[in-house]
């Protein structure tokens, strides 16, 4: 009978709620217990394993660290959360790591790295932030390594561990090139990160800067320093000359590139005096005018300097051109479906965001036309796009940088380490915000937003509460053959799913899928129920009412008090929204009427005030563009 576990056992479940089957019964040895297997004379406890057993909060410290000949740890699919007690650094034998689909945080667990017998080490599908540490490297037996489906960001470091057969480091937020060491690993063991490129992916591209941090920055390799101490492996000897090798070859690059614009720019100012801002009016109206002007507009199939160019719509104050834009130093916002969006500091301050497109699909005609219908929309709850350039290889959108971020960010950044949580009047204020930002581009301007998701809802920085929609009205620019992006999948209508068409109702259904997501806190993008993530309808519609406030409704919001009225009435919005038939959703400007005419019991701050603003049109007091107002753009359904 192993006395010491067993009581670091019973000390472990009794300080972390747990399933009712978990029974151990303390006048049995402990290795007749669910989950616990022990060494073949009963001596100590050799396994553990728990996985679904309910478990519920912080794993506790100086209980499971007290198995010291705890060879496999296997506590996978629950609901542990917080960081992993720094005491496992005393678990020196374990072998098999399993804490995969869980709430774990916090920085990548030092306590594992100090393992050195470990051969498989699951952490996936768990809330790390921070970077992958070099000193992996230490892990000389590691044979899989999962950390898939967590937010850690920075670079990969080169592991060198000819051992390590599986490896996977999909869904996080990583940039930067791949390290050559890791290059044998397939192109889904990277996939879907901020930006990751080399081997195996594609290869990193000078044009814009490397997807890694602007160079402003300190580099994040730092941590390689700090941690591998003592003595030195062969393994990180290598993976130092090797990371050294790939920074010398990027300084090379950058040096290159560096002097072939210079080269370029002395060319350009000898035959052309800078472009000052064009305006949209003049720009499209030589376009569409006669023919010769017409590629002085993007400089399509115009030589040498007359690609430079930036169309800027009236009314955003801005002037440079596309030189100062690749001047400014830039740093990766993320990778979105169309494309990737670059935060672009400029010279003399201006901030700004840039949209590189991929895979625009439609000629350059059509490109234009449909940015003169985007760049016309004046509305404080749509993002106006700025500027826009067309070339055969690059197509770049420009619009005003909005430091308070995304509502995705708000609502799922770093949870459960300090944040503070969106309350419920800013939640509501969001929704309203956001239905008059569509409101607006149904009712007035007849477009299709065909993107609403969480992270294209951004915050005023003066007013947190005041948000608007941005990234609308881009599909038509695009093949609708492509295949559906898992990434919106979750808010995306089923009907949408087959015929690849968004329509105005389809907007609904994702401005539904948006409500849930502001009510119960969770990501529908998020692979935590399948592989495609939540489906929040689904699962919202199979909790039975009376189960909403306790099951559905988001955790961080409990602490509201009289607002349970509200979030139900919300949360039927919502529901409404997303129903199976498109015809049976209701129209959006109903929707906004809907949310507004709720009954908010003590709490009324009035937010119908500008909704008939909403339906007029808004703060914008231009007329739209004739062909705009004729019918909805090609393609685009009501
Ligand atoms: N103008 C902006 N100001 C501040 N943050 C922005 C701005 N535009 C985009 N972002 C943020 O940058 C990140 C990347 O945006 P991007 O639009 O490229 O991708 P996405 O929203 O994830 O997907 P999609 O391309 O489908 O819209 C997102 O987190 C988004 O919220």
């Amino acid at each position: 009978e192993p006395t010491q576990d067993k009581q670091a056992l019973l000390a472990f479940l009794s300080q972390i709620s747990h399933a009712n089957r978990i029974q151990w019964n303390q006048s049995h040895s402990a290795c007749t217990w669910v989950g616990v297997v022990c060494d073949p004379t009963n001596s100590s406890v050799f396994y553990l394993r728990l996985p679904g057993a309910g478990l519920v909060g912080q794993i506790p410290r100086n209980t499971l660290s007290r198995l010291s000949q705890l060879r496999v740890l296997s506590l996978h699919s629950n609901r542990l959360s917080g960081p992993i007690p720094s005491d496992f650094s005393q678990l020196t034998l374990l072998r098999n790591v399993y804490l995969q689909d869980n709430q774990l945080s916090g920085d990548f667990p030092s306590s594992l790295v100090q393992l050195s017998r470990i051969i498989r080490l699951d952490i996936s599908s768990n809330n790390f932030t921070g970077s992958i540490p070099f000193s992996l490297n230490n892990l000389t037996h590691l044979t899989g390594l999962f950390l898939q489906n967590n937010q850690f960001t920075g670079r990969i470091p080169s592991i060198a561990q000819p051992s390590l057969a599986d490896f996977n480091v999909s869904n996080n937020r990583l940039n930067g090139s791949i390290p050559t060491a890791m290059a044998r690993f397939p192109a889904t063991a990277f996939a879907n990160n901020l930006q990751l490129c080399g081997d195996p992916l594609a290869p990193c591209n000078p044009f814009f800067p490397s997807p890694a941090p602007s160079p402003t920055l300190p580099p994040p390799p730092v941590i390689v320093t700090r941690r591998r101490s003592r003595r030195l492996s062969t393994a990180a000897i290598v993976a130092i000359s090797v990371v050294g090798g790939i920074l010398l070859l990027l300084l090379l690059l950058a040096l290159i590139f560096l002097l072939l614009r210079r080269n370029r720019r002395r060319q350009t100012t000898k035959t052309q005096k800078p472009p000052p801002a064009i305006t949209t009016a003049r720009a499209l109206g030589e376009a569409a005018g006669t023919s010769s002007s017409k590629d002085d507009v993007t400089g399509g199939s115009a030589e040498g300097a007359e690609r430079n160019k930036l169309i800027f719509f009236q009314g955003g104050g801005y002037s440079f051109d596309l030189e100062d834009l690749l001047r400014a130093s830039a740093e990766v916002l993320g990778k979105g479906t169309v494309g990737t969006s670059y935060k672009a500091v400029l010279e003399e301050g201006t901030t700004v965001v840039v949209k590189r497109l991929k895979d625009v699909s439609v000629t350059k005609k059509e490109f234009e036309q449909q940015m003169e219908v985007l760049g016309n929309i004046k509305h404080e709850n749509v993002l106006p796009l700025r500027a826009f350039y067309y070339s055969k290889d690059e197509k770049l959108l420009v619009s005003d940088y909005m430091p308070a971020g995304s509502l995705s960010a708000l609502l799922h950044g770093s949870r459960g380490s300090g944040r503070t949580p969106l309350d419920w009047e800013s939640r509501l204020r969001i929704a309203v915000s956001a239905a008059r930002g569509l409101v607006h581009l149904h009712v007035s301007r007849k477009i299709v937003h065909g993107n609403i998701k969480s992270s294209n809802i951004l915050l005023r920085q003066d007013n947190l509460l005041d948000a608007c929609v941005s990234d609308y009205g881009l599909n038509p620019l695009f093949s609708s053959s492509n295949p559906p992006n898992h990434r919106i999948m979750g808010y995306r209508a089923p009907e949408v799913v087959e015929t690849r068409k968004v329509t105005f109702k389809s907007d609904i259904y994702s401005f539904g899928v948006l409500v849930l997501e502001l009510l119960t806190g969770k990501a529908p993008n998020q692979a935590s129920l399948g592989e495609e993530g939540i489906d929040l309808p689904r699962w919202v519609q199979s909790v039975v009412r009376e189960e909403w406030t306790a099951e559905v409704f988001d955790v961080e919001l409990m602490r509201y008090h009289n607002v349970e009225e509200e979030m139900v009435q919300l949360l039927q919005i919502g529901m409404a929204c997303v129903a199976n038939v498109p015809d049976q959703r209701p129209e959006m400007q109903h929707v906004l009427r809907m949310i507004e005419d709720m009954n908010r019991g003590d709490t009324d701050e009035g937010l119908r005030q500008s909704s008939d603003d909403a339906l007029r049109g808004g703060s914008d007091s231009q007329t739209p563009p004739t062909d705009s107002r004729k019918a909805s753009p090609a393609g685009l359904t009501p």
